[in-house]
């Protein structure tokens, strides 16, 4: 049977009208405005039900109207950086009606991607990467002959990663025909910082006062009128004209007509080209509009009043405050030390570091590569420098943290954050490779805590190790283990045994655990009569403890959270192959695919990290007919061979 076709939907005039964008065409443009007051009631409700990425989606209402109205999408090319800002754009590619799945297992992708629709041009997640996919998109066109116009929508915090200026700056000298829309509300996640921001709030500022300034709304707000100073103009464009780009604007991005006359002058104009527009972070929602960083992302609120969930009295800390309270602690203690950060002040749990020590706290704005180098420079030099990041947005800092921090064994201590399954990010976003890309660098000291109190002391091993190293903790809250607030360091290389099996149950088992996986380990220890270990070090490892291990338990399980291939457990396979020779082992960990999103918990129990999927994976490989063979071969003195199974998913 065809798909019946959706019915009009009453609640929204307009918008239940529109099902595609071509659809959206057929309405006039004096309409635009009213469409865009029923996206923007359609987001407030729907979000307030079920929460995600909300303010940057109510500054780019406009935007997606006008875009799609203006350009043949999906025929011409649209891009949306990181892509937090793309919920307009989803509800009027058809995706309204599942708006309320956004970010949960099996509902619509946080951001956009190439799977969902064929709207969704290119994937994204991580900043600042649409400017590189069009100029690509653009040539790919040209050596194909294709027909279509190619536009990427940036932020003003997404315009401040250095891959966003290497783009410019090629793209620039090609000629290439691409509309670059600089989407500038002056925030990024916190106040955005940095010289191009204080140009551009320099040149709003100067707009402001060189017009009658006038009041578009009853809003705490006031953008810049249409007249506008020559010199401003070329002042604000002087930067991007210098990197070979025409520059446009700066436009009000909440006005449709004023976005429609820039786009057609800026279609008139081939080459490369950039847009100025300016619009308002949490647009026709006073509650967000007043504190933008609180609404940046929310667990849900109330649609009328904006109040969110309280939080819940005696609720436990999270890593992210864990780390919070130490670094305020050792900064006392340790004049030297530095906190930095990539754009993540909230997120790191920075805010109160930087409230006690603003002069040693440095938000390098959206900048991952800079922000480790800067690291460098600072330990190089004396400092004592804590470079808070998460662990995906890591993945961009690599080249620096092995060139600059590892190869000269600089005391950088990394604090990440995000490691392991995220929840709703999804795959851009989950910590799923830190242990595997870190554990091959040399110099450098890679640590998990199993709990809070753990967490403390590792980062305080790290602080206090003349070397490299790094701390990985998980998103959200840990087992609530008391923390004593000495946070005393604790001997490199050294895990340690939480239980001891009782000898009760053949064949006998040992779980080497890594990081937060360490309270499902103890439940499916309990259950086989396993040892237990919480292994602290995956670099470097306790080869003692995991030697002892093998010769007294007939199956070695490592259990950790990152991506079986390359993690933990592979480098406890490393050493096991080297010097033991008797033992089975059973690595289970995420497996060789992209995870999507939904509940943290969810995730890993679908990829069988739960204490059910942890004790099937174990009584398979028990039941294993090899793992029999080997025991009767043991038990008759021969000598079995190491034999390795990796896991990640459930039997
Ligand atoms: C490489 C990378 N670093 C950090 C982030 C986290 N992040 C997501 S949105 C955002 C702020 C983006 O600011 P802007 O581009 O101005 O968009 P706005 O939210 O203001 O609309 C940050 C820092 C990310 N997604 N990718
Ligand atoms: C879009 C983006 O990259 C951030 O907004 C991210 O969603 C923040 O994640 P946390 O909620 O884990 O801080
Ligand atoms: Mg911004």
């Amino acid at each position: 049977m065809p798909p019946s076709k959706p019915q009009p939907d009453s609640t929204y005039a307009l918008l239940g009208r529109v099902e595609k964008p071509a659809d959206l065409r057929e309405l006039a443009p004096e309409q635009l405005p009213l469409l865009a007051t029923e996206v923007r009631r359609s987001l407030i409700e729907t979000l307030g039900r079920v929460g995600g990425h909300f303010g940057a989606n109510l500054g780019a209402v406009e935007l997606a109207i006008t875009l799609h109205y203006a350009f043949d999408t999906p025929n011409d090319r649209l891009i949306w950086d990181v892509g937090h800002q793309a919920y307009p754009h989803k509800i009027l590619t058809g995706r309204r009606r599942q708006l309320d799945t956004i970010r949960k297992l099996g509902g619509l992708a946080p951001f956009p991607c190439r799977d969902e629709s064929e709207y969704d041009a290119f994937g994204v997640g991580h900043s600042s990467t649409s400017i590189s996919a069009a100029a690509g998109m653009a040539a790919a066109r040209k050596v194909t002959g294709q027909q279509r116009d190619v536009v990427a929508v940036i932020g003003d915090g997404g315009m401040t990663a250095g891959l966003a200026f290497e783009a410019l700056n090629h793209l620039g000298s090609t000629g290439l025909d691409v509309l670059v829309v600089y989407n500038d509300n002056d925030m990024s996640i916190s106040e955005n910082v940095g010289g191009l921001r204080e140009h551009s709030a320099r040149l709003v500022k100067k707009l402001q006062e060189s017009a009658a300034t006038e009041s578009l709304r009853n809003s705490a707000f006031e953008r810049p009128s249409a007249s506008r100073s020559v010199s401003a103009e070329r002042e604000a464009g002087a930067l991007f004209e210098t990197l070979g780009m025409h520059y446009f604007g700066p436009v009000d991005g909440h006005d449709t007509d004023a976005l429609l006359a820039a786009f057609e002058k800026a279609r008139n104009t081939p080459g490369p080209k950039l847009l100025h527009v300016l619009t308002v972070k949490g647009y026709g929602f006073a509650p967000a509009e007043a504190d933008p960083i609180k609404y940046h992302a929310v667990p849900g609120f109330d649609p009328v009043t904006g109040a969110t969930p309280p939080k819940k009295p005696h609720a436990k800390p999270t890593y992210t405050d864990v780390f919070s309270d130490w670094i305020c602690q050792m900064a006392e203690a340790h004049p030297t030390l530095v906190a930095v950060t990539p754009a993540m002040r909230e997120g790191s749990g920075l805010v109160e570091f930087q409230r006690r020590y603003p002069e040693r706290y440095f938000d390098v704005a959206i900048a991952e590569q800079h922000a480790v180098t800067f690291g460098a420079g600072l330990a190089a030099d004396g400092a004592k420098p804590v470079v808070a990041i998460y662990s995906s947005f890591l993945q961009r800092g690599y080249d620096q943290l092995v060139h600059d921090v590892a190869l000269q064994d600089l005391p950088v201590l990394f604090a990440i954050d995000r490691g392991g399954l995220v929840g709703g990010d999804g795959a851009t976003h989950h910590g799923a490779y830190d242990l595997s890309y870190l554990r091959c660098v040399p110099n450098l000291t890679l640590m998990a805590p199993a709990d809070e109190e753990e967490c403390q002391r590792l980062l305080s091993t790290g602080l206090m190790h003349n070397g490299p190293s790094a701390v990985r903790y998980p998103r959200g809250t840990g087992p609530g283990v008391e923390i004593s607030g000495e946070a005393k360091p604790i001997p490199i290389g050294k895990a340690r045994i939480v239980r001891q099996g009782k000898g009760r149950r053949q064949p006998r088992v040992a779980i080497l655990s890594f990081g937060p996986m360490l309270a499902p380990a103890l439940e499916a220890g309990d259950i086989l009569d396993a040892d237990v270990v919480d292994m602290r070090f995956i670099k470097p490892l306790d080869e003692r403890i995991i030697l002892d291990m093998a010769n007294q338990n007939d199956l070695i399980v490592t259990l950790e959270d990152n991506a079986v291939s390359g993690g933990a457990g592979s480098a406890v396979n490393e050493v096991l192959l080297a010097q033991h020779d008797q033992v089975r082992v059973l690595n289970l960990g995420l497996p060789d695919q992209f995870i999507e999103h939904g509940e943290r918990e969810e995730l890993l129990q679908q990829c069988g990290l739960d204490t059910t999927g942890i004790l099937s994976a174990i009584r398979k490989r028990l039941r294993a007919r090899d793992l029999d063979t080997t025991l009767d071969n043991l038990q008759s003195g021969g000598r079995g061979t190491v034999s390795m199974t990796r896991g990640g998913s459930r039997d």
